[in-house]
């Protein structure tokens, strides 16, 4: 048995359904109408201990729901979650002691207190140990940068301060578990770079299983080793990332700069997709024009300065299957990827 097991779970939502005028409007004081839907519709997958997996998925595709009942928030209308060996919602005591939440838009932090003072009240919540309780604070503060305000109640920190003193507090009572909600939203390069690094280093050190929702490709790419993506609450595709990224080695980029004495590119299979001056990007289709044909080929003809292949990026991976498909909440739904 895996250290998560997710099984065939579906959550739906009643809605009250609002009718159109005063008289329909007074009719629902005695009879009401309700909409249903399926939020999570029969959702399974598994996560052994210590992995790094991004759950992603468009807008309303049942991310937060899904972590909301792996976390005991909620509870499914049918199937079963067992994480570590417990049942979230069943024992939510237990579940508490096991996992660690950030949601990057909901503050969990007293505003009054400042972080030395927040960190003293966790500890006695959950009951940490001295040396334990020591070892983490020295490692958090320090990979977390966090020394210069710890002394700051936290209605005066900045939003990376924040998220940091979050992040801290989360994992003060050592979860095998971290959910990670949207943890780098709003933040500058500079802070989402050092929580990355932080998560990644967690991970390493501790063993702590890593469940990451976000809609930015690069906490995705810089922190896991696996992508679960969702849709309309179904999964969609499960795969490493190193297999997901192969999905976009149909084709590349090409960025060519040219000399004063220039012409556009004109090979079959090669498609300009921006045009600066002296300075073209092209679409290479890598099946009619494999690397060593341009690379042979463009120099020769043309009056070339410099030319650089690029990979295509994993949100650009993300980006076509959600446009190519019409995902997105007012869309269709994503082709099933297996
Ligand atoms: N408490 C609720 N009552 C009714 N519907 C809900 C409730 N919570 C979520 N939903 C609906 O369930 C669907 C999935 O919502 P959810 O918040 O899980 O999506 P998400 O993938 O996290 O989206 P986003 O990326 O926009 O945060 C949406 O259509 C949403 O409107």
């Amino acid at each position: 048995m895996s250290f998560i097991e997710v099984k065939h779970v579906t959550r739906e939502f009643k809605s009250f359904r609002r009718p159109d005028g005063l008289k329909n409007a007074l009719c629902t004081l005695f009879k009401r109408d309700y909409d249903r839907m399926k939020a999570v519709d029969d959702l399974s997958f598994s996560i052994e201990k210590g992995e790094l997996v991004g759950y992603i998925g468009p807008n309303g595709a049942g991310k937060s729901t899904t972590i909301k009942m792996l976390s005991g928030i909620l509870v499914p209308s049918t199937g079963s979650i067992v994480t570590g060996d417990i049942v979230p919602w069943e024992q939510r005591k237990k579940n508490a002691c096991n996992i660690g939440v950030v949601f990057g838009q909901r503050s969990q932090l007293n505003w009054d207190l400042p972080m030395e003072d927040t960190f003293e009240l966790y500890r006695r919540m959950y009951h940490i140990g001295n040396v334990a309780y020591k070892r983490n604070v020295d490692m958090f503060v320090e990979l977390l940068e966090m020394q210069s305000f710890l002394r700051k109640p936290v209605r005066q920190l900045s939003l990376g301060q924040k998220m940091r003193a979050e992040l801290a507090v989360a994992l003060l009572h050592d979860p095998s578990i971290l959910y990670l909600d949207e943890p780098t939203i709003g933040l500058d390069v500079v802070v989402k770079d050092n929580i990355r690094k932080f998560v990644r280093s967690l991970n390493k050190e501790k063993k702590t299983t890593v469940i990451l929702t976000t809609h930015d490709m690069a906490d995705i790419e810089e922190i896991c080793n696996r992508i679960i993506l969702i849709d309309h609450g179904k999964l969609m595709l499960d795969q490493t990332i190193v297999e997901f990224k192969k999905q976009g080695t149909d084709h590349y980029y090409v960025e060519v700069t040219f000399s004063s004495n220039w012409k556009p590119l004109a090979i079959p299979g090669i498609t300009m997709t921006e045009n600066q001056p002296l300075c073209h990007t092209y679409l290479v289709d890598a099946a009619m024009v494999p690397f060593n044909l341009l690379l042979n080929s463009i120099p020769d003809s043309y009056d070339v300065t410099d030319l650089t292949i690029k990979k295509p990026e994993i949100d650009e991976i993300v980006r076509r299957l959600y446009k190519n498909t019409g995902s997105g909440e007012e869309n269709g739904k994503l082709l099933h990827i297996k």
